[in-house]
């Protein structure tokens, strides 16, 4: 591939490193979503190994929510990656118009993303970034994981967005810098749950960043009134302090929150 298989369309949005255009390849006239990335950024960055490993990772995936990367090239100055495009953008952008999601959609989101990390997890890939921000919408409105992993450890930086991850969604192995594994997913996971059904995440502190660190490592949850018994069942069950205690996946599945929604 080379850029001039494409027509290059508007700004779709920044990602972490580089900008995103609509593109439509010219042969076949399909449309995607092209992020460049300038390889001096990366090179500071000191992040082209671990692009490197993501896009290993990210171009054998397949999955319906798992965006796909369906290729990649570069040039003298730049690195292109040719993404899915999705249909109905940003997940976040719609959390912050709607403020909060009904259960319903809540449900199928929480279906969708087990699903994947299902996969991901059968494949040895431990996500580590689920955030809103992470997530976009295909044209049928089903949602699509659309940054992959984390390639670096989260370095708790002092920053509300560690270079990966936001604090919000850490679970308490990684504030305490203990050794974690893929069930930091289900912790997430849980945290995603409650932020679509709340609009704001579980431990948020807007005082510091400290006291959401505290409120994490002590899980201090409060769920409020408005959300549905089940609903809060399933989140307590996966936010645990003890990892072997979250709800498995396919437990998950078969929650009856989820069940009820998702038949
Ligand atoms: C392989 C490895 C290096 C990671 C690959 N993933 C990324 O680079 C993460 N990433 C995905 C994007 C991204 C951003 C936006 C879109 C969109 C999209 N569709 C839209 C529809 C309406 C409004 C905005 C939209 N953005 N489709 N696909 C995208 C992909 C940006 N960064």
């Amino acid at each position: 591939w080379s850029l001039e298989d494409f027509d290059v369309g508007r700004p779709l949005g920044k990602g972490k490193f580089g900008r995103v255009y609509l593109a439509r390849e010219k042969r076949s006239g399909y449309i995607v979503a092209l992020k460049i990335l300038f390889k001096s950024e990366l090179a500071e960055g000191r992040i082209e190994k671990q692009l490197r490993r993501e896009i290993e990772i990210q171009s054998h995936l397949r999955h319906p929510n798992i965006l796909r990367l369906y290729g990649y090239f570069y040039d003298a100055k730049r690195v292109y990656l040719i993404l899915e495009y999705a249909g109905k953008g940003e997940l976040y952008k719609q959390l912050k118009k709607y403020s909060r999601f009904t259960e319903k959609r809540s449900a199928k989101y929480i279906a969708q993303m087990t699903g994947a990390l299902l996969y991901l997890h059968k494949k040895h890939v431990i996500h580590r970034d689920i955030k809103p921000e992470n997530l976009l919408l295909g044209v049928k409105g089903e949602l699509k994981i659309g940054d992959f992993g984390c390639p670096l450890k989260p370095t708790l930086s002092p920053s509300r967005t560690t270079l990966c991850g936001t604090l919000d969604y850490l679970p308490p192995e990684m504030v305490e810098g203990r050794d974690h594994n893929e069930k930091v997913d289900l912790w997430a996971l849980g945290v995603l749950m409650y932020e679509f059904l709340v609009g704001v995440p579980p431990f948020e502190d807007p005082s510091s960043n400290r006291a959401t660190y505290k409120r994490i490592a002590q899980v201090d949850l409060r769920i409020p009134e408005f959300v549905s018994a089940e609903a809060a069942d399933l989140i307590r069950r996966l936010l645990r302090h003890n990892p072997a205690e979250r709800l498995p996946l396919d437990h998950v599945l078969r929650h009856p929150w989820i069940l009820k929604f998702n038949s």
